[in-house]
């Protein structure tokens, strides 16, 4: 058991203030990004390629995520994906809620008097964004049953809000604004967000895992090279899920549908894995780069997770212990 603060309760720590503020934001950013969807005026702009693109939604979701955050807690430090210039954000785009239940939390001891300007924020507004083109395409060219049915595409969409302390992983809000797109909204609550905190658990999911002795290993669909699918292939796996998002294949690994991430390649960056690996160390998991060794979080760290990613719920060493010789050659830190 880790002990908690239970004297905080009533006037909850900065992180968890940081955290239940997060929560709030990350359920108007999936607002922000099911608005832009529908709106089919998604105003794509290509970054570095073809497969590295940004959209209003990716525009407006950082935005509204970091001016809602440093206007209620002006010392962190925020570090979002998107370049953008400045200027002063929509009234209509600043979110001041809470999530109640996140404040009625105790703190970790560990965590309980962490200032605000030791705390720095990874912000990816819209991870799984070639996806999010992709689906909003087949959405306007076809119609709607055919496009729900080949796509499935828009569960691989996530809004990512990580929090470091001390160069760690400490706390992750992840919204999948698409969850439950297929039942239409009458039936039921589209989208839903997850959160998860070391030594406090991880929320909002129910964790599962694949069964015994079961290999399923979940990668790149849009990020592919040779190197990463003779990874793959090294892991000896049962099965293989090629689908877009660092989110997203983290849920698949809490969620029980694979159990590891293997991307051995550079790509993703600091703020794709850090909500991500906050919820599946809250639950045992780990995340770490091809090599073995943990990423660091810290406001000043290189963002390019240059030697790749490999996540799991259970049995890491047996992943890290399958990865090629060439591929550690190649993929330094
Ligand atoms: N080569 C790349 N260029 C840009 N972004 C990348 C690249 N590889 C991975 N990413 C980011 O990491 C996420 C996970 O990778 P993948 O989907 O290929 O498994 C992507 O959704 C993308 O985040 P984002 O969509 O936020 O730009
Ligand atoms: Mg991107
Ligand atoms: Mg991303
Ligand atoms: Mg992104």
């Amino acid at each position: 058991m880790v002990p908690v603060d239970t004297t905080m309760s009533g006037n909850p720590a900065v992180v968890m203030r940081l955290v239940a503020s997060a929560y709030a934001v990350a359920e108007k950013a999936g607002a922000i990004i099911r608005m832009v969807l529908h709106s089919g005026e998604l105003g794509i702009v290509e970054k570095t390629g073809a497969n590295d693109l940004q959209t209003l939604a990716d525009r407006l979701v950082q935005q509204s995520i970091c001016a809602s955050l440093s206007k209620s807690f002006p010392k962190i430090t925020i570090i979002g994906e998107e370049d953008l210039p400045e200027e002063a954000v929509k009234e209509d785009l600043i979110e001041s809620g809470q999530s109640e239940e996140i404040l009625q939390k105790s703190c970790p001891l560990e965590y309980s008097a962490l200032k605000e300007e030791e705390l720095v924020v990874w912000v990816d507004p819209l991870d799984g964004t070639k996806e999010y083109t992709e689906a909003a395409k087949c959405l306007y060219l076809s119609d709607q049953l055919t496009c729900y049915l080949i796509s499935g595409l828009l569960d691989h969409v996530t809004v990512l809000i990580g929090i470091a302390y001390g160069g760690k992983a400490i706390a992750g809000v992840i919204n999948q604004p698409f969850f439950n797109y297929q039942l239409g909204t009458e039936t039921a609550e589209m989208g839903r967000t997850l959160w998860g905190m070391p030594g406090l658990g991880a929320f909002g999911f129910e964790l599962q895992e694949v069964p015994d002795g079961r290999r399923i290993v979940t990668t790149t669909r849009s990020h592919s090279n040779k190197l990463v699918t003779d990874t793959v292939d090294a892991m000896e796996p049962h099965d293989v899920i090629r689908v877009g998002g660092a989110g997203n294949k983290i849920v698949q690994l809490v969620e029980g549908k694979a159990s590891a991430y293997v991307f051995a390649s550079l790509g993703t960056k600091k703020w794709d894995t850090c909500a991500p690996e906050a919820i599946l160390h809250a639950v045992g998991g780990k995340l770490t780069d091809m090599h073995g060794s943990a990423l660091r979080y810290d406001a000043n760290v290189k963002h390019m997770n240059s030697a790749g990613v490999l996540a799991t719920l259970r049995n890491h060493q047996y992943y890290a212990s399958k990865v090629p010789q060439s591929v550690l050659q190649a993929l330094k830190p």
